[in-house]
């Protein structure tokens, strides 16, 4: 392997299911051999979170569904970005998302599409979930990974008076399937950029 590939999760949470998602998905990219994979929740906009997100070769964006978007701390984490954007900071790094919501719709999907847009002004190359739908054929399980059937990104639905060691582990196995996948991606991505240096 060709230098650790960093995968950062830049994630809030504030009940502490999309945190536990957030562990999921970092669990599943360190799966992928060579792989370094961080936590870096977003409440405090510190030099140390700049700093991480800078050195890393992909992003995971991951928030609950609040009203039917980004909470307004990750969405006040997206706002301070601009200063990045304005460097063009995380041009080509990969993105990717993750949200949890009460909902089994909860209009979850609106949350991953501001991610999208986010790492589209960035510059930044959208990995999306890569797995079908789970639970939809009789004989599909609650437990499937993907049993809410998205495709931008990981998906959880939390029992708004269950605490995160109650999460639902198919949308536990889903996010760490989108931890990998970035992973991996990550990986092609680096050994294809130095091929490209050696050719010339
Ligand atoms: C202010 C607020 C708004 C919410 N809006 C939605 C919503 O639009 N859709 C939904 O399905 N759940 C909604 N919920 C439920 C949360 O998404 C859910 O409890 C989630 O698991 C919280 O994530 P956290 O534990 O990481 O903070 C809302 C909760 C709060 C506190």
């Amino acid at each position: 392997m060709n230098g650790t590939i960093r995968v950062a999760i830049a994630y809030h949470s504030a009940a502490g299911h999309t945190h536990r998602l957030a562990e999921h998905v970092r669990d599943g990219a360190l799966t992928v051999p060579g792989t370094e994979a961080r936590l870096v929740p977003v409440e405090t906009l510190d030099d140390g979170l700049w700093d991480t997100l800078a050195s890393a070769d992909a992003i995971i964006f991951g928030s609950p569904t609040y009203m039917g978007a980004a909470s307004a701390t990750f969405q006040a984490f997206a706002e301070a970005s601009s200063a990045v954007w304005a460097v063009r900071g995380w041009q080509d790094k990969l993105a990717a998302g993750f949200t949890a919501s009460g909902g089994m719709s909860g209009d979850k999907l609106n949350t991953l599409q501001q991610m999208t847009i986010l790492a589209a002004q960035h510059g930044m190359n959208w990995v999306n979930l890569g797995l079908g739908p789970g639970w939809h054929m009789t004989y599909g399980t609650e437990f499937d990974r993907n049993r809410l059937g998205f495709y931008l990104g990981a998906a959880a639905q939390t029992f708004n008076d269950l605490p995160a060691e109650d999460m639902n582990p198919g949308d536990l196995a889903t996010g760490a399937a989108l931890g990998a996948r970035v992973a991996e991606a990550a990986r092609v991505v680096r050994a294809g950029r130095l091929e490209l240096a050696v050719a010339g």
